[in-house]
């Protein structure tokens, strides 16, 4: 269905249970065990109503005869009474063990299914991320791990009644066709109610999928320990609260208005069908009277046509809500079909040991695809192999895309950059991000211990405690740990019981060290230190002159003091390059640079 368009049309749904088999292939993969088990128990139950009815209906007979002072083997009376015990007691037990199977089977269908969906996720582009009908397509995916396993059960259901219906239908078939008929008859009004219901259901809800993530996003805003700082501050729960009041009463506006139209069609729908039966069982109860029929035959047919009936409207009303998950189903299969676009070169190559020329960016331009602007333009330069480069420039100058392109989390919208003279999407992508050590300003504060804060920075080696210790020397954080009663081991932010905050600072230092877990050829530290005091940020830049000796660096920082250390310092304005050279080179020009340096050396004086 196209977005927007309001309305699911009978084809699309009948299309859309083509994902069933998809559907259960997934199942399968979940476990196959539980599926087998679970198809099998259905099959067993789905004949026991026939059954029951059918000896119930000899019990009868045979007791009626017994009463007219026939003769009657009334030893084979008590084992059909004992039998159809058995079996009633049986299909209860089966009942309850499929329910069994469904919920366990349900569980683990959401595990795997969430499991799938975050490895999917893993695979895909930051700038998909960034893109608003991709996060509705996720949100989307994402319901369906829990809703899905209510389609799994109905599903199975809907076959196992078809096959009881079939056995009941056959008795009825025996007895007369009409009663079919007008079973069929009864029943139809109350399908193609409950499917016009759905559509509108399914377009309302899809509609709604954009408000939907806002009212979490107000949900999280209202009530969540990283906001509520700012919330209590700037006094923002009335209009966090009035705005969630707004959208949800207008969602519940919707919602009743639906309910209330799809209720009262109900009623008369139903109405009929019970009219429906009646006169069938009108029809039977006179044969029964003039005689054509036992008394038996009467309970028999009454009885399987009552059972129909109600088999019958789930099956219909299941086959709507069924089609219904089924096009639920085809917005999570539309979220695996969604493909990187950062992709490998067939043959990649690896990232070389040592870099003998640089990085060149040759007229690089980039525009994120929900921006007008170009973010990067006309980028021409190298870092060569061992250079220290520094970046600076005003907000929103375009410096840390141009790290995200280095890093290929995009692809340059125009013109290439070269690694020692071949283009970068010719190297292997999981090597090329293993050998560029990078830390964003925007780092995350992870809700886990101090260790392993530091090792995801190169999580294969989080129980390497030499490493991570060495690493927490290089970028100071380990002036942090000192201070914590566990130690490494000490749980950090306050989401989970006995986790410790730390203060902007301290947080820095333990994401500077994450630079130092992996053995990059490639340093970048985008603002490091924007945190830190004066002392540590002397302190942290002398090591990091030590340890990334011979290495390429790129340095982000709005503060002079740790630009001049650079070999050169890049200014960019509006994306592109305006100065380049060395600090000296620079301030004797007396550009941009100069004029910014100046600028700041004044406030301090
Ligand atoms: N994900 C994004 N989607 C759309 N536009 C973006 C995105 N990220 C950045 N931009 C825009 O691209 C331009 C360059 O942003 P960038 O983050 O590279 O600047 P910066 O120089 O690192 O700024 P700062 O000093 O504030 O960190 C800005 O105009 C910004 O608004």
């Amino acid at each position: 269905m196209p977005d927007g368009k309001p309305q699911v049309t009978l084809k699309e749904r009948l299309d859309a249970l083509r994902m069933l088999p998809a559907f259960f292939k997934l199942v399968w993969d979940t476990n196959p065990w539980l599926t087998v088990a679970n198809a099998v128990l259905r099959l067993i139950r789905a004949a026991t109503p026939l059954a029951i009815l059918y000896i119930g209906k000899i019990i009868i007979d045979q007791v009626v005869q017994l009463h007219n002072g026939k003769s009657v083997d009334t030893h084979q009376l008590w084992w059909m009474v004992g039998i159809e015990f058995a079996l009633a007691i049986g299909s209860d037990a089966l009942g309850r063990v499929i329910t069994l199977l469904d919920s366990l089977l349900g569980d683990l269908f959401s595990n795997h299914t969430s499991v799938r969906i975050m490895r999917h996720a893993a695979t895909l582009d930051l700038d998909q991320f960034e893109d608003a009908t991709f996060y509705d397509k996720l949100e989307r995916a994402r319901q369906q791990t829990t809703g899905r396993t209510v389609l799994l059960s109905q599903v199975m259901s809907q076959v196992q009644d078809l096959i009881t219906m079939g056995f009941l239908a056959a008795g009825l078939l025996v007895f007369n066709p009409w009663l079919i008929l007008l079973l069929l008859v009864a029943i139809l009004p109350a399908f193609l109610g409950e499917s016009y219901f759905n559509d509108k259901t399914y377009a309302l809800t899809r509609g709604q999928t954009p408000q939907r993530r806002e009212l979490d996003y107000l949900r999280y805003l209202g009530a969540s320990d990283d906001t509520a700082k700012e919330v209590k501050i700037f006094d923002l729960s009335d209009f966090i609260i009035d705005r969630f009041k707004t959208l949800s009463d207008k969602f519940y506006l919707d919602n009743k208005r639906l309910s209330i139209r799809r209720s009262v069609w109900g009623t008369v729908f139903a109405l009929l069908g019970t009219a429906g039966y009646y006169g069938a069982y009108i029809f039977i109860i006179i044969r029964t009277v003039e005689g054509q029929l036992s008394i038996g035959d009467l309970t028999f047919l009454a009885g399987s046509f009552r059972q129909l009936k109600s088999l019958l409207e789930t099956i219909l009303s299941r086959f709507t809500s069924v089609s219904q998950g089924a096009i639920y189903l085809r917005d999570f299969f539309e979220f695996f079909d969604i493909q990187p676009k950062i992709t490998m070169a067939a043959r990649p190559r690896p990232f070389p040991d040592v870099i003998r020329e640089g990085f060149t960016f040759e007229d690089v331009g980039f525009k994120y695809s929900n921006a007008e602007r170009w973010a990067n333009r006309h980028l021409n330069f190298t870092l060569k192999a061992g250079e220290k480069l520094a970046l600076v420039g005003e907000n929103g100058a375009g410096k840390t895309t141009l790290v995200k392109l280095l890093c290929r989390l995009y692809d340059p919208t125009e013109g290439r950059i070269l690694l020692d003279g071949v283009d970068l999407r010719e190297y292997d992508l999981a090597e090329l991000r293993l050998h560029i050590g990078v830390i964003f300003q925007d780092y995350l504060r992870y809700q886990m211990n101090f260790s392993q804060n530091i090792a995801v920075g190169n999580i294969g080696e989080q129980f390497n405690e030499p490493l991570i210790e060495d690493a927490a020397h290089q970028s100071l954080a380990d002036t942090v740990v000192a201070k914590l009663p566990n130690g490494y081991q000490q749980a950090l932010g306050r989401r989970f019981n006995n986790g410790v905050d730390l203060s902007g600072g301290e947080w820095q230092k333990i994401a500077l060290a994450r630079a130092y877990m992996r053995d990059a050829t490639v340093l970048i530290l985008d603002e490091p230190t924007a945190a830190l005091d004066a002392r540590a940020e002397y302190e942290v830049f002398q090591r990091f002159a030590e340890l990334t000796h011979g290495k390429s660096a790129i340095l982000i920082s709005h503060r002079f003091s740790t630009v001049r250390m650079a070999d050169r310092i890049m200014v960019l304005e509006k994306g592109t390059v305006l100065e380049i050279g060395s600090h000296e080179e620079l301030l004797a020009r007396d550009g941009r640079y100069a004029e910014l340096f100046h600028l700041q050396a004044a406030g301090y004086r």
